[in-house]
C-alpha cells in the first residue's frame, strides 16, 4: 500500500462505512452489493483490456460477457431488476455492453406498453432471450418525433401493418443491437382508414429465429464512433415489411381499422422517461467515478514545490482542491438526486399504471431538465477530472478517456440536452398558473411562494439582501429565488407576443432565457434536495462533512453564476467577495477527508479499471506493467521496420 494513501485514510474524520451505507441506502444493500460484486472474482469473466483490442474485437468480447452474465444471473438466481442492474453495472465496468438496449429500452417497452395477451406471447420470448431486442425510433434525418417519416399502415384485408421506410431521411439510424438483435419495438407513424394518428410503437422481427440471417430488411452496424465499440448501433431500412395486427403495442387499431385513442398519447414515450430518470443516477455514478481516480491519483502523486523540499502531494495545492472538490461535492449531490429521482419515476409511474395521469407532464418535465443538468456537468466534470491528472490522465490506463467517451453521448440520446431543457413548457405554464393564483402541488410549489411575496428580479440597490453565505437554508432561498428567472423567459415570451411575432416564434425568439430558466431550475432542485438530505443523516460527523460538501456546491454554483445572483439582487457585491474566501476556507475543511470520501463511493479496482485510482495507490509499477502489456510491444522490432523503416 502506498505509505500517502495509507496516511490520508488516518486521517479520516467520519467512519467510512457508514456513508457507504448511506449512499447504498443501508446496510443491508450495501452488503449484497458487495455479495454481487464477487463475480469480479470468476475468471470466466476474465478479458483483455479492451483498449488493446480491435472493434470487431470488442465487440465480440462484449457478446461473449453478456451471454455469460444471462447465464450466471440464472445460476445463482438474481432475478430483481435492481439487483440484476447492480450486477451488470459491476460487470461490464466502464463500458456498455452489446445487448443493454435489449434490457434498458426492449423490455421495458413491453412490459408497459403490452397488453395482457401480448405479455403471455412476448415477455416468456424475450425474457429467455430467445427474442434480443432493440429500439429503433431515431431516423437518419429527424429525432424529432413528430418529423419521423417510418410509416406503418393497417391493411384490413389481411390484418396486418405495411411498415415502411419511404425515403433515406427515414432509414431507421442509431439504434443499439443492429448485428445482435433479432427483434426491434419499432416507432413509426400509424395510418388507418387514410388518417395519420402520430407515432406508435410496433414489434418487428429483423432476423432469422434460427441463423441470424437477416429477413427481408437492411439492417446492420452504423460504423466506428466516438466511444460505444461494444455496441452495434445500427440501421434499419424497412421495405413495406408486413406485420400481423397483434404486433402493434396497446393495440389501438380494431380489425375494421377503427383507432382507438390511447388515455394519454404521451405514454408511446414512456420508456424514454425511465431512461431519462436513470441517466441522473448514471452521472451521480460516473462523477463519482472519475473523482475517486482523480483525487486518490492525487494523493499519491508529487509534484514541484510550494515551499522548498520535499515535493508535496498535488492535493496540497489550492488549484487542484478548487478543480476536484467541487466535482466531490457535485458526485455526492447528485447521488442523492439520483435516488430522488428513481422514486418519484417509481412513484408517479405506479399511479400511472393506476390510470391516474395527472403527473405525467411534471415526470416529464423533471426527468428532462435534471437529464440535462446532470449529464452536462458530468461530462464537463469527466474531462476536469483527466486533466487534473496531467499526462497519465491522457492514457486510457487512467480510464478517464473512457469514462468520457462512454458518458458523452448522455448529453445528446434519449432526448438532445438543449432540446430536454426546452421542454421547460411546464415550467412557464406552471409560471402562469401560479401568477393566476391557482396553488401548485409538487416541486412547482415554490412558485407558489412567488407570487405570495411578489419576489421579482430587481436590481440588486432595490432589495437588501439579507443572505448569510454561511448558511445553507439561505443559500436554497436564493436558489429558489434565482430560479424566478423563469419570468424573465415568460416575459420574453410575453415581448415578443406583443411585436406580434407567431407563438412558435415567440419562443424561439426566447430560447436562450428559458434553458437558463430551466438549468436555474434544476439548480435549486439539486441543492435543495442535497441539503433536505441532510437532516435524514444522524451520524454527527458524516452530517459534518456533508455539510462542507453541500456548502461548497452551493456556494460554487453561486461563484460560477455571480451575474444572475447579482442582477437579481440576491446578493450584494461585498457577499459576493466573501464566497470565494468561504470557498478557500471550505477546500481547506474537505483537504482531510477527501480520499476518505471517494473511499467512501466503495468502488472495487476491477470496477473503476484505472491504474491511477488504484485503492493501494501503487500507481507507477502497474503503470509500467500495463505499457508493457500494449499489443505494440508483442514483438521486440515490429514488423513496420522490416516493411518500411530498414
Ligand atoms: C444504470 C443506468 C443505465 C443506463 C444506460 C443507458 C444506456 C442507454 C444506451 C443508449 C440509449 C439511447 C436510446 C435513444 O436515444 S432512443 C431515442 C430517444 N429520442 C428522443 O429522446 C427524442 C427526443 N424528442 C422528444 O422526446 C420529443 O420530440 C420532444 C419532447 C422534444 C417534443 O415532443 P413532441 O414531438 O410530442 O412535441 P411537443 O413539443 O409539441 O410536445 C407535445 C406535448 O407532449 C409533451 N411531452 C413530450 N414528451 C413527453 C413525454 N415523454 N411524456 C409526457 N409528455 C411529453 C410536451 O411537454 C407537450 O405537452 P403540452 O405542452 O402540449 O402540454
Ligand atoms: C450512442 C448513441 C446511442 C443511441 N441509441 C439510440 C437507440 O438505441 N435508439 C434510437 O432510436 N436512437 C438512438 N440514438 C439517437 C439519439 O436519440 C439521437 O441522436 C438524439 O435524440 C439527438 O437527436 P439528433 O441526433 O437528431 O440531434 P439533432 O436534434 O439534430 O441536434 C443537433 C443540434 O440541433 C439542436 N436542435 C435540434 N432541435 C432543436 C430545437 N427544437 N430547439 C433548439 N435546438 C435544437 C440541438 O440542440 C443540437 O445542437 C443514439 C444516439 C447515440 C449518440
Amino acid at each position: 500500500m502506498n505509505p500517502d494513501i495509507v496516511k490520508e485514510r488516518q486521517n479520516a474524520s467520519f467512519d467510512v462505512q457508514k456513508l457507504t451505507y448511506i449512499l447504498d441506502g443501508g446496510p443491508e444493500k450495501t452488503k449484497r452489493r458487495r455479495e454481487i460484486s464477487l463475480v469480479l472474482n470468476d475468471p470466466d469473466f476474465d478479458e483483455e483490456d479492451p483498449n488493446f483490442l480491435s472493434r470487431s474485437e470488442r465487440y465480440e468480447q462484449a457478446v461473449r460477457k453478456s451471454a455469460q452474465m444471462i447465464l450466471k444471473l440464472r445460476e445463482y438466481g438474481i432475478s430483481d431488476p435492481a439487483e440484476i442492474n447492480c450486477y451488470k453495472s459491476v460487470v461490464r465496468g466502464n463500458f456498455h455492453e452489446s445487448l443493454g438496449l435489449h434490457y434498458v429500452m426492449f423490455l421495458p417497452t413491453l412490459y408497459s406498453q403490452c397488453d395482457q395477451e401480448q405479455s403471455k406471447k412476448w415477455l416468456p420470448l424475450a425474457t429467455s432471450f430467445e427474442v434480443l431486442g432493440t429500439y429503433a425510433q431515431t431516423e437518419l434525418g429527424h429525432t424529432h418525433l413528430r418529423g419521423l417519416e417510418t410509416t406503418a399502415t393497417f391493411d384490413p384485408t389481411t390484418q396486418e401493418f405495411v411498415l415502411n421506410s419511404p425515403t433515406v431521411t427515414s432509414i431507421k439510424w442509431w439504434p443499439g443491437a443492429g448485428k445482435t438483435s433479432n427483434h426491434a419495438v419499432v416507432l413509426a407513424q400509424l395510418y388507418t382508414r387514410g388518417k395519420c394518428h402520430g407515432l406508435h410503437a410496433f414489434i418487428v422481427q429483423l432476423r432469422h429465429m434460427d441463423t441470424h440471417e437477416p429477413l427481408p430488411i437492411l439492417v446492420g452496424d452504423i460504423g466506428p464512433k466516438f466511444g460505444f465499440s461494444e455496441v452495434d448501433n445500427g440501421f434499419l431500412k424497412l421495405d413495406h415489411v408486413r406485420i400481423p395486427r397483434e404486433n402493434m403495442l396497446m393495440k389501438h387499431v380494431e380489425p375494421d381499422g377503427r383507432y382507438v385513442k390511447p388515455a394519454s398519447a404521451k405514454l408511446t414515450y414512456g420508456t424514454m422517461v425511465f431512461i431519462r430518470s436513470l441517466l441522473v443516477g448514471l452521472s451521480a455514478l460516473v462523477m463519482a467515478k472519475s473523482c475517486t481516480i482523480a483525487i486518490r491519483y492525487s494523493a499519491v502523486r508529487h509534484q514541484s514545490e510550494i515551499r522548498s523540499e520535499p515535493e508535496p502531494q498535488i492535493l496540497d495545492y489550492q488549484t487542484q482542491q478548487y478543480k476536484l472538490f467541487p466535482l466531490l461535492a457535485t458526485a455526492y449531490a447528485f447521488s442523492f438526486v439520483g435516488q430522488y429521482m428513481t422514486e418519484t419515476y417509481y412513484r408517479i409511474s405506479g399511479d400511472i399504471n393506476q390510470g391516474d395521469l395527472s403527473e405525467l407532464p411534471e415526470l416529464h418535465a423533471v426527468s428532462a431538465g435534471l437529464k440535462a443538468f446532470t449529464t452536462w456537468t458530468t461530462n464537463t466534470g469527466i474531462e476536469v477530472c483527466r486533466m487534473s491528472c496531467g499526462g497519465h490522465g491522457y492514457s486510457r490506463s487512467s480510464a478517464l478517456p473512457d469514462l468520457y467517451a462512454e458518458f458523452t453521448p448522455t448529453c445528446t440520446y434519449e432526448g438532445e440536452n438543449t432540446v430536454m431543457m426546452l421542454q421547460t413548457a411546464y415550467l412557464v405554464k406552471s409560471y402562469r398558473q401560479a401568477k393566476a393564483g391557482e396553488q401548485l402541488r409538487g416541486i412547482m410549489s415554490y412558485l407558489n411562494d412567488m407570487e405570495q411575496r411578489h419576489v421579482r428580479a430587481h436590481p440588486a440597490s432595490a432589495r437588501p439582501a439579507l443572505v448569510d453565505i454561511n448558511d445553507l437554508s439561505d443559500l436554497v432561498e436564493s436558489y429558489k429565488l434565482r430560479a424566478a428567472l423563469v419570468e424573465s423567459a415568460a416575459k420574453s415570451i410575453q415581448q415578443e407576443l406583443q411585436k406580434r411575432r407567431s407563438h412558435e416564434d415567440a419562443w424561439n425568439n426566447s430560447a436562450i432565457d428559458l434553458v437558463k430558466a430551466s438549468d436555474a431550475h434544476c439548480h435549486y432542485m439539486v441543492v435543495k434536495l442535497f441539503t433536505d438530505k441532510l437532516s435524514e443523516i444522524g451520524d454527527p460527523d458524516i452530517n459534518l462533512v456533508l455539510t462542507t460538501l453541500a456548502q461548497l456546491y452551493a456556494l460554487h454554483g453561486i461563484a460560477l453564476n455571480s451575474g444572475d445572483f447579482l442582477q437579481a439582487g440576491l446578493l450584494t457585491v461585498p457577499q459576493m467577495q466573501q464566497i470565494p474566501v468561504r470557498i478557500k476556507e471550505l477546500l481547506c475543511l474537505i483537504r482531510p477527508n477527501a480520499v476518505a470520501l471517494v473511499d467512501a463511493f466503495d468502488f472495487p479496482d476491477k470496477v473503476l479499471s484505472s491504474v491511477l485510482g488504484r485503492y493501494d495507490g501503487n500507481v507507477y509499477e502497474n503503470l509500467f506493467e500495463w505499457a508493457r502489456r500494449s499489443p505494440l510491444n508483442a514483438t521486440e522490432v515490429h514488423e513496420s521496420f522490416h516493411k518500411y523503416l530498414k
